[in-house]
Order: C-alpha cells, then sequence, then structure tokens
C-alpha cells in the first residue's frame, strides 16, 4: 500500500509498503516525527484509505466493505488508544469505558465496566468526570475503553506521548501485559523504540519506509 495525501504532490507519505500481523502478537513501530507512523495506523486501522493497495482482515478488503460495516469492525474489533486521550469530557469514567458497547447491542454488565477499571486501576473514578483525574489515569481510562469490547486488535497511536516516565512506564506495561494475557493483538506507533519490553516485531518507519528492525 501506499499513501499521498495530495494527487497534486509528488511527496509519499506512506511508501510502498507490505505488512502482515499475525493474530496475537505484539507489534512496535518507532519512528522520527513525520516519518508517517500515523499515517500507516490510521490506514490499518480503517481510518483513512490508502491511496493504493489493500487492507486485509479476516480475508476481506476492509475499505471495500460499506461503511456499516467498517464502523461494525471499527467499533467490535478492534480498540483504539490516542496520545491525547479522546475521552468524552462531559461524560463519566464508568460512560466513557461503556462507550464502545454501543456498537455491540450486546447487553452491557455493570461488573463488567467494574472489574476492567479494577483491572486498570481506576476503579475509584467510575463517577468522575476525566478533567478530575490526572493525565495518566486518563491514558488508563482510555486503555479500559479499548479492552471492554474484547477487540480483536489494538491500534496504539503514542499512547504515552503525553505522560512523565512513571506513567509512560504504567501505561505501556499493562497494553503489553494485557494484550499477551487476551491474546489481543497490538499495533503501537510510537517514537520510542524501547517503550515496549519484548515486542514480537519491531519495526522503524523512516521517511515514509518500513523496515523490520527485530522479530
Ligand atoms: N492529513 C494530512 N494531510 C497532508 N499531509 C499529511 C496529513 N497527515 C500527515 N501528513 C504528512 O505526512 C507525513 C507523515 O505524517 P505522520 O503523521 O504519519 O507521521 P508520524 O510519524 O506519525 O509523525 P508524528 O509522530 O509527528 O505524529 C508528514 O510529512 C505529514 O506532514
Amino acid at each position: 500500500m501506499t499513501k499521498r495525501y495530495s494527487n497534486y504532490e509528488s511527496f509519499f507519505a506512506l511508501k510502498p509498503t507490505s505488512l502482515t500481523v499475525d493474530s496475537g502478537t505484539i507489534n512496535v513501530i518507532y519512528g522520527k516525527s513525520g516519518s508517517g507512523k500515523s499515517t500507516l495506523l490510521n490506514i490499518l486501522g480503517g481510518m483513512d484509505a490508502p491511496t493504493q493497495g489493500k487492507v486485509m482482515f479476516e480475508n476481506k478488503d476492509l475499505y471495500q466493505l460499506n461503511d456499516k460495516e467498517q464502523s461494525m469492525i471499527r467499533g467490535k474489533r478492534f480498540g483504539f488508544v490516542f496520545q491525547f486521550f479522546h475521552l468524552i469530557p462531559e461524560l463519566s469514567v464508568y460512560d466513557n469505558i461503556s462507550l464502545p458497547t454501543q456498537f455491540t447491542k450486546e447487553p452491557l454488565e455493570e461488573k463488567d465496566i467494574v472489574t476492567i477499571a479494577k483491572t486498570l486501576g481506576v476503579e475509584q473514578r467510575l463517577t468522575s468526570l476525566p478533567s478530575t483525574l490526572s493525565g495518566g489515569e486518563q491514558q488508563l481510562v482510555a486503555v479500559a475503553r479499548a479492552l471492554i469490547n474484547h477487540p480483536d486488535i489494538i491500534f496504539a497511536d503514542e499512547p504515552t506521548g503525553n505522560l512523565d516516565s512513571y506513567n509512560s512506564s504504567k501505561v505501556s506495561e499493562l497494553l503489553e501485559t494485557l494484550c499477551k494475557e487476551r491474546d489481543v493483538t497490538l499495533v503501537l506507533v510510537t517514537h520510542d523504540k524501547d517503550l515496549i519490553q519484548s515486542p514480537d516485531n519491531l519495526y522503524q518507519m523512516e521517511d515514509g519506509n518500513l523496515q523490520l528492525i527485530r522479530k
């Protein structure tokens, strides 16, 4: 696949790239600012179509599916964690965590929210608004929200980019451990190649080129 943001320019944010993500693996893509990491993550996560090429998910071309099918996959099969948390400020922590379950139509049980909040250590904050939480706590809520639907894949874009080193280690260790425990595939982009202790695959992105560094 490739990505050009403008048909009028020759600049490729993503040069011809091929990537296979195996189920249950921890994948880290590191690189400098502007190297194309978010571009690749957005394409893989069904958020932005490539200019050329396709993204296959369970033998289906993601971007050939209709809008409803694509939303179902993003909402039910994928989880997302972003640098700036993207919590809804007007909603309590409890309601933020339960948001993705609106897609599923499966009855949500209160104990599921409490259990995941406990796992992330934010159970004392369930009735609070996000603005009253520290950055680290907000990101833990975002991780809980990403996990609540038991997704197959979590896409994380600089999940610790806005955190101090203590919270950065806490969030990255929890993400790695929980994904491994739950057999969730993780695709994470970061500028810090050592963020995740033992990824299955470590890639570097440089000027729109993806290179496998370590398996
Ligand atoms: N929506 C857009 N329109 C035009 N150009 C874009 C757009 N998004 C990204 N770019 C350009 O594509 C290139 C890759 O950007 P991208 O955001 O993917 O890099 P990145 O490695 O994620 O950087 P950062 O760590 O700063 O987020 C950059 O040159 C950027 O300016």
